[in-house]
């Protein structure tokens, strides 16, 4: 995408709420931006982000978040790190209490203040996790935006679609009413939503009609990066292979790069060109997604691969087949943290002694794949 007006530092539009992490009333400001800033920071102008020359989009490295509540801490992320081109997409998969969510939710800061996050989130070169909060706003929406799944609770049930899709466009970019009107109107015809009912509101649509508006409304601002978190869970199996048809076209035609969270490797494998496999708060596995679902490298990655063709089905969020146990609870997260040993051991059919004890990474496992088990480093694992 070529580089756009991105000057006008955001308010914080309803569609950016966050599923279930940060409770809000609908229509209110995003609840997100809690950290206190300097006044007058909200308004100030932030310049575009900066691409440099043969860095990738978005490069995170060793991202950590542990959720503290009192005593209590609960280490969602441990050490996650990867890189993503623009126009790539990344599918993010894993059981659930995997650290899916916190991990694409932490990109841009969208964690309830309970969430401690370390590391480096290089979006275009520059750290969103230390980025003030001024400058934060203007990446969300113009620069990434994110799809969540339950459009219903994300849209404002008082304001018509066409004034909520115009709403980021005339916080962010500088044009008039009527350009952000015919924008509104291409964005909802682009989705398959006729632009006439832009005067209608949510509750006058299907579920798939409204997470198709949720979807325009990400776009408006036209983003450079889609974070998009079970964004068709909520629909019926035919609507959700409609809406993932027009992701998938959208994407495909535009050039944006996408993380799309998934518990369904069919759905990530589909829609996605590169895999990340998530257990415990790290990955277990990356690389390209044929190659990861025709023959993955690591233990975790085959049993989840047993459990699909699962479109819709939600069973396999929490027992892919032929997977014995459950995954750490979050006490036993937090055991694991900093210990030895891969987290995935106890379960793990192909384990060995050094499994408990050795520290394990991802170590490369193939062209452009890598792989976080022992065995794989063995040369015995594939
Ligand atoms: N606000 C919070 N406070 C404390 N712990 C939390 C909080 N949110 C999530 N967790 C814990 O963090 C871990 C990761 O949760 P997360 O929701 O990121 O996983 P997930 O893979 O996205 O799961 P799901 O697929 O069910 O959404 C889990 O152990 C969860 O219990």
């Amino acid at each position: 995408m070529t580089a756009r007006d991105r000057t006008r530092a955001p308010e914080t539009p309803g569609s950016t709420r966050g599923p279930d992490r940060v409770p809000e009333t609908p229509g209110a400001a995003s609840g997100q931006d809690r950290t206190p800033e300097t006044p007058g920071e909200a308004s100030g102008q932030a310049p575009a982000p900066q691409g440099r020359p043969g860095t990738p989009m978005l490069d995170v490295r060793d991202l950590r978040v542990t959720y503290r509540n009192g005593e209590r801490a609960v280490p969602a992320v441990r050490g996650v790190s990867f890189t993503l081109d623009r126009g790539q997409t990344l599918g993010v998969a894993g059981e659930s209490g995997s650290g899916k969510s916190t991990m694409a939710l932490s990109l841009l800061r969208l964690l309830a203040p309970s969430a401690e996050v370390s590391g480096e989130v290089l979006f275009e070169g520059e750290d969103l996790l230390t980025a003030r909060w001024a400058r934060l706003r203007a990446v969300r929406w113009s620069a990434a935006s994110v799809v969540f799944q339950g459009a219903m609770s994300a849209l404002n049930p008082v304001r018509t679609i066409g004034e909520q899709i115009c709403e980021p466009i005339l916080l962010h970019e500088k044009v008039g009413q009527r350009e952000a009107r015919r924008r509104a109107a291409e964005l909802l015809d682009s989705v398959g939503v006729p632009s006439r009912r832009a005067g209608s509101y949510p509750h006058e649509f299907s579920g798939g009609q409204r997470q198709r508006i949720m979807i325009a409304m990400s776009l408006a601002c036209r983003p450079d990066l889609i974070i998009a978190d079970e964004p068709t869970t909520a629909l019926d199996v035919m609507v959700q292979a409609q809406v993932l048809e027009l992701l998938g076209e959208l994407v495909r035609e535009s050039g944006i790069g996408v993380i799309m969270i998934s518990h369904d490797l069919s759905v990530l494998s589909h829609m996605c060109e590169r895999l990340a496999v998530m257990y415990a708060g790290r990955i277990a596995e990356i690389g390209p997604s044929r190659q990861l679902i025709a023959e993955p490298r690591h233990p975790y990655t085959r049993a989840l691969g047993r459990a699909f063709p699962t479109i819709g089905d939600p069973a396999s969020r929490l027992a892919p087949a032929g997977l014995p146990g459950d995954p750490p609870t979050p006490s036993e997260l937090a055991r694991l943290s900093e210990g030895r040993g891969c987290a995935f051991e106890p379960r793990c059919s192909e384990a060995v002694a050094a499994c408990r004890t050795e520290t394990v990474e991802l170590w490369p496992s193939g062209p452009r794949r890598e792989a976080a088990c022992l065995r794989v480093l063995e040369g015995s694992g594939t």
